[in-house]
């Protein structure tokens, strides 16, 4: 009976998520600490005997450098590496560039919980004349697939995951059955949408599921690409640092 294990991780704390501003397409680089936890990462792949074939990321730097951290850790920086808008995190809208925790101040914290956290509440749309709606849009590197119409104004998870399974079915799974080792670094959301779809979980439980940056998890599959028991969302790391991190991101959408 064939197996898979997988791994996955969100990225490093980016400058954004330090200053917790809503981020989104944003496409804000790791911070200091973040590129420190990019770097714990592939420490702990190293000695968890982890190797790659193939990586699989977003078009978003803060994917990326985690990814290109891990692989330089790990000794191999020269395997294939994906890179797709499909990986990108939800998009935030018109609160991209916000404060979280004022945002929260000025709508409260359970507006906030759900357009962080449902499943298909999206946040308001980000208009033309929004102040990174330009820098978004325009960025060469979506050229390709995207034309401007096409461009999300904002996302919900639902929305997210409509454009992040079709990656998953058509490029990530048939690497996975070829028998590849494979590591997706990408989004607390994009990762979020994956992991529902994986562990079947309801449209309310998803609610409950906040990703900690840099800190990779695996998921064991069957033939069918079904967790095994015990397979799903295994952390590399220790589970009381994980639970606290959980927890911080969960409180990063509440007002002081
Ligand atoms: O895009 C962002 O703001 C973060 O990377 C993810 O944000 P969230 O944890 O508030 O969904």
């Amino acid at each position: 009976m064939a197996q898979y294990t997988i791994v996955m991780v969100r990225h490093g704390e980016s400058e954004w998520n330090q200053k917790n501003l809503f981020c989104g397409w944003f496409d804000a680089k790791l911070s200091e600490q973040g590129q420190q936890e990019a770097k714990s990462a592939g420490v702990a792949l190293k000695n968890a005997n982890i190797k790659f074939d193939k990586v699989f990321t977003s078009v978003l730097l803060r994917a990326q450098m985690t990814a290109n951290s891990i692989m330089t850790e790990l000794g191999q920086k020269d395997i294939p590496v994906e890179a797709n808008w499909r990986l990108n995190e939800r998009h935030y809208g018109a609160l991209t560039g916000l404060n979280k925790a004022d945002t929260a101040a000025k709508y409260g914290n359970e507006q906030v919980a759900i357009w962080r956290r449902s499943f298909d509440v999206p946040p308001p749309p980000m208009e033309k004349d929004h102040p990174y709606y330009d820098n978004i849009v325009k960025d060469e590197r979506y050229a390709k697939d995207l034309k401007e119409e096409e461009f999300p104004a904002c996302e919900s998870l639902k929305l997210t995951i409509q454009r992040t399974l079709p990656f998953w079915n058509d490029t990530i799974v048939p690497e996975i059955k070829k028998g590849s080792q494979i590591l997706i670094a990408a989004h607390g959301n994009s990762l979020r949408g994956i992991v529902k779809h994986l562990d079947k979980m309801s449209d309310e439980d998803i609610m409950g599921l906040n990703l900690p940056t840099g800190i990779p998890f695996t998921y064991t599959l069957d033939a069918d690409l079904n967790p095994i028991p015990g397979g799903s969302m295994k952390f590399l790391g220790d589970p009381e640092t994980v639970k606290k991190a959980m927890e911080a991101v969960a409180n990063q959408g509440k007002s002081k």
